[in-house]
């Protein structure tokens, strides 16, 4: 009788990083080359956002926040690593894939509201604007129109050219531009960078109706604390890496929710500990890891014998 050929049992496969979440980057780097010099902007990033989630991106000048946002905006391709939103693979996607994508998975809000919006054109008008290019029909448009314009508190800036309205309204309409064709991602760059703080929290309110009335998945990139200070998770860029993160609990009433800053762990372990934390406790290069039940504690290396230094 033949006996059965017994194959191994292939090792059960783990789940792709970021399987179920709606934004990936997993090990992203992005390096501008010019005649001189190379600047690596994104430096093997890891980040995932899910469905429904409303984030800010935190960080000094030049961390690479605003290159991060033109990759997931389609609009700049990553040197290497992998990007995938809602589905579509930034790093491989053809030409009309970019297209759709641009079109209809993403909005872009900028942070100088002029430049988001057309002088001579109503608000109306420039909602109208990438309905028409996304060939959809006349009488949804107007309707879709006019049911931003009214969700975003703006509709009675329908008939008003950009000179006639305030910066908050100029940026309400900007965001409705944003969301007309219904995209799953919005991306906003410093969108209150130029506004008071009073008309900041109006632009601020408006992401958040975009977020939660209108279900799109938010990424906001700011300086402004009050901003930051809002959402339920704010991711700090720095080096091009994401280095910590701040969790907040629900606000309630006036009260703002808890916040714990978390250190981002790859996938490799690798943990950057805080400067402050290393230099209280004089740490460097080499340190003590101990598993404890529920920790791990990291110490400072005491043997100064193998350093080789005087006791
Ligand atoms: N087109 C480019 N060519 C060359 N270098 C660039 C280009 N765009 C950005 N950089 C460099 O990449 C790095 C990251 O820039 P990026 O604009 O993404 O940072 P940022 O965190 O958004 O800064 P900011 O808050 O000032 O806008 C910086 O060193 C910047 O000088």
């Amino acid at each position: 009788m033949a006996r059965e050929l017994a194959l191994p049992a292939a090792a059960p496969r783990e789940a792709e990083f970021g399987h179920d979440a709606l934004i990936v980057c997993d090990n992203l780097v992005r390096i501008y080359q010019t005649a001189s010099v190379e600047v690596q902007a994104l430096q093997g990033l890891d980040l995932l956002v899910h469905e429904g989630e409303m984030i800010a991106l935190v960080g000094a000048s030049g961390s690479g926040k605003s290159t991060l946002l033109q990759v997931l905006a389609g609009v700049d391709a990553p040197t290497a690593g992998r990007a995938r939103v809602a589905g579509h693979d930034l790093v491989d996607m053809g030409r009309p894939e970019r297209v759709h994508y641009r079109r209809h998975v993403v909005g872009f809000v900028r942070q100088q509201s002029a430049r988001n919006l057309v002088p001579y054109l109503t608000a109306r008008q420039v909602v109208d604007l990438p309905l028409t290019i996304a060939g959809v029909r006349r009488q949804e448009r107007r309707a879709r129109t006019d049911s931003v314009l009214e969700t975003l508190g703006v509709a009675d800036c329908a008939d008003r050219r950009p000179h006639q309205m305030s910066g908050g309204q100029q940026q309400r309409v900007a965001i409705a531009v944003a969301l007309a064709n219904q995209p799953r991602v919005l991306l906003a760059d410093e969108p209150t960078g130029e506004l008071d703080s009073e008309t900041a929290a109006e632009v601020f309110a408006a992401l958040r109706t975009a977020n939660r009335e209108l279900g799109a998945t938010v990424v906001v990139v700011t300086h402004d604390a009050a901003v930051s200070g809002q959402v339920a998770r704010s991711v700090a860029i720095r080096d091009g890496r994401t280095s910590s993160e701040i969790l907040r609990g629900e606000a309630t009433g006036d009260v703002p929710g808890v916040a714990e800053e978390y250190a981002v762990m790859d996938r490799a372990g690798r943990v950057q500990v805080p400067r402050e934390f290393r230099e209280a406790l004089a740490l460097t290069r080499r340190v003590r890891l101990a598993l404890t039940a529920d920790h791990v504690e990291i110490r400072s290396d005491d043997r100064s014998d193998v350093r080789g230094e005087q006791p």
